[in-house]
């Protein structure tokens, strides 16, 4: 599969600029021969929390429908970041991640589980209560987890021994801890020998004085190699190209699914 995982400011606040500002992205990417298209967390809105509920999307609408039809318009699919989401309960915000295939049908859904302290999210938002689970895009099984969500490693677990090869991690991760993104994305594909694509966004977002955010979006090899990373700052694509053979090959030559000694693990 060819990815392409966008890098680009989310405008706060401003639900119709972001839809817009999506669009453009597009438009500058070239996604000939593209098949995977990612975009950042909270892609909607950023993190105006204070006024999530106005900006929340109704069952992923008006979202959806636009990334559907960017899917069939570049025939690629995509993995579309989160957004502020209300489900059945519309006292409920949740932060909804969901990925359409290339006929633009929605194939996941998936609402973050760690709320983020750091960021009031428990103040504001609802925690997704369903496990995360597999995917599959043009053959290959993939998951995806949210931002925080990179912080524990028995959600990537999980999703390796459901047999994904591919984990996208979407992201607004903030400068303040920059140096634990930067690791964290390496140790995932390390320790799980899968690759990860991650997409954040950058700069200060938010009123004066927002919160700044690290950039830095990479796509991770099974053996832990830089594939392709954005600067810290400026919009900009990364790039890369994942093969399922390159995984089994890893695995094989350092065979740490073989050697796992499940019956010790007591806290499983
Ligand atoms: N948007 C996020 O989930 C940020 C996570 C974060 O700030 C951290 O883990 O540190």
């Amino acid at each position: 599969m060819n990815i392409k995982a966008l890098q680009y400011q989310v405008a706060f606040g401003d639900v119709k600029e972001n839809l817009t500002k999506v669009r453009k992205q597009f438009e500058r990417a070239e996604l000939k021969e593209t098949d995977v298209v990612v975009l950042p967390e909270m892609w909607t809105s950023g993190y105006d929390l204070e006024n999530i509920r106005i900006h929340a999307c109704q069952d992923l609408e008006p979202a959806k429908s636009m990334i559907s039809e960017l899917a069939q318009e570049y025939d690629v699919n995509i993995v579309a970041g989160s957004v502020a989401n209300v489900k059945e309960d519309p006292d409920e915000v949740y932060n909804t991640a969901f990925v359409v295939d290339r006929k633009g049908t929605l194939v996941y859904e998936y609402s973050k589980m760690h709320l983020v302290p750091m960021l009031n999210e428990p103040e504001y938002l609802a925690g997704g209560q369903d496990k995360v689970e597999t995917f599959t895009l043009d053959g290959n099984t993939c998951g995806v987890v949210i931002c925080y969500d990179l912080r524990f490693p028995e959600l990537f677990r999980d999703l390796a021994l459901k047999g994904a090869t591919s984990i996208f991690v979407v992201a607004e991760w903030p400068m303040a801890r920059k140096a634990h993104w930067e690791v964290l994305i390496k140790a995932r594909a390390i320790e799980n020998q899968c690759y990860l694509i991650a997409s954040n966004t950058y700069g200060e977002i938010g009123e004066i004085g927002g919160q700044e955010f690290a950039g830095r979006s990479m796509i991770i090899d099974p053996f832990g190699k830089v594939i392709d990373e954005t600067a810290d700052h400026g919009d900009g694509v990364v790039t890369g190209r994942l093969d399922g053979n390159e995984v089994a090959r890893i695995r094989e030559e350092v065979p740490i699914f073989d050697s796992r000694k499940r019956e010790m693990y007591h806290f499983l």
